[in-house]
């Protein structure tokens, strides 16, 4: 992988104004440093409310961080941009348009040329499968359907960075593990850098390079783990990699300390026998 640093944080703060009154201060991230390569695919894990959204808002030039630097190729990330697409749990797809029509919203609302766009948005369409959708509604599509639109859509304009914000969350396990494998597909042959917030570490460790496993009030870095799995992964062998267990034990335990943490409890210890356990946490 090339070692070239693309995105940084180095010690990012974050507050929020909390109350009904916006009286308090919430002290939502701390010291928050972290370096994402140049096509690399990390994956935030981490417990309800300990900033992953913030993060990626954060790098999408949404919100601004109080402390601390976030930079992409070294220059500072100062608000939105086209070289940073996001991809939210819901596609937030136009009912009015078709697939095709919104898949080429950006470079048409950009006013580009449209030979510049529509051979690749033809080819992201067929990468999805969704050719002879072209012409569909959003309406006469499935939620994953829907979704890989929302895919095509944040790829058209070859953005450098990809921030997926529970992309898959709200489909069901089945079409969940198709849209990894998808992801993963697409992801191997442009070469994006993703920045990609789970609760699901099945999925965190299908697709990652690197998990990072952050902790709660504020919200930190608790550790790094490299996903030593080669690729091509494939969902139905990853299981079978010896490594897998271990790992996956290792991520939930600590998934459930901050978990217990933040509910002032003692955190459950899993049986030293049975390592491979419910896959969703928080
Ligand atoms: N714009 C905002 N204004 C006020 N508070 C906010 C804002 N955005 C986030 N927060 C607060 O920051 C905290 C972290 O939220 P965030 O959505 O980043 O967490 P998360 O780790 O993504 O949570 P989840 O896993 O539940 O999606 C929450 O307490 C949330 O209420």
């Amino acid at each position: 992988m090339n070692q070239t640093v693309k995105i940084r944080l180095e010690s990012v703060g974050k507050s929020f104004a909390h109350g009904r009154h916006a009286e308090q201060t919430l002290t939502v991230l701390e010291g928050v440093s972290l370096d994402v390569l140049a096509g690399e695919f990390v994956c935030l894990l981490g417990p309800s409310g300990c900033g992953k959204s913030t993060i990626l808002n954060l790098l999408a030039g949404f919100e601004r961080q109080d402390q601390g630097r976030l930079s992409l190729d070294g220059r500072p990330i100062q608000g939105p941009s086209p070289q940073r697409g996001m991809v939210f749990q819901q596609p937030n797809l136009f009912p009015w348009l078709t697939v095709l029509q919104n898949v080429v919203f950006g470079p048409r609302m950009a006013r580009q040329a449209q030979q510049d766009y529509l051979p690749a948005a033809r080819h992201y369409l067929q990468q999805i499968g969704l050719e002879k959708y072209a012409d569909h509604y959003p309406w006469q599509l499935s939620g994953g359907m829907r979704q890989r639109v929302a895919l095509a859509r944040a790829w058209l304009p070859g953005p450098q960075v990809l921030l997926m914000d529970e992309p898959f969350g709200a489909l069901d396990a089945q079409t969940r593990l198709v849209m990894q494998d998808l992801l993963n597909r697409i992801w191997a042959q442009t070469g994006t850098t993703i920045v990609f917030v789970t609760h699901d570490v099945d999925e965190a460790l299908f697709l990652a390079d690197r998990i990072v496993l952050m902790s709660a009030h504020p919200g930190r870095v608790r550790e790094i783990i490299d996903v030593p799995f080669a690729r091509p992964r494939r969902p139905d062998a990853l299981f079978l990699e010896r490594a897998y267990a271990p790992i996956k034990k290792q991520i939930l335990q600590a998934l459930r300390e901050e978990s217990s943490h933040m509910l002032g409890q003692a955190p459950l210890e899993l049986p030293a026998d049975a390592p491979d356990v419910a896959a969703k946490v928080a």
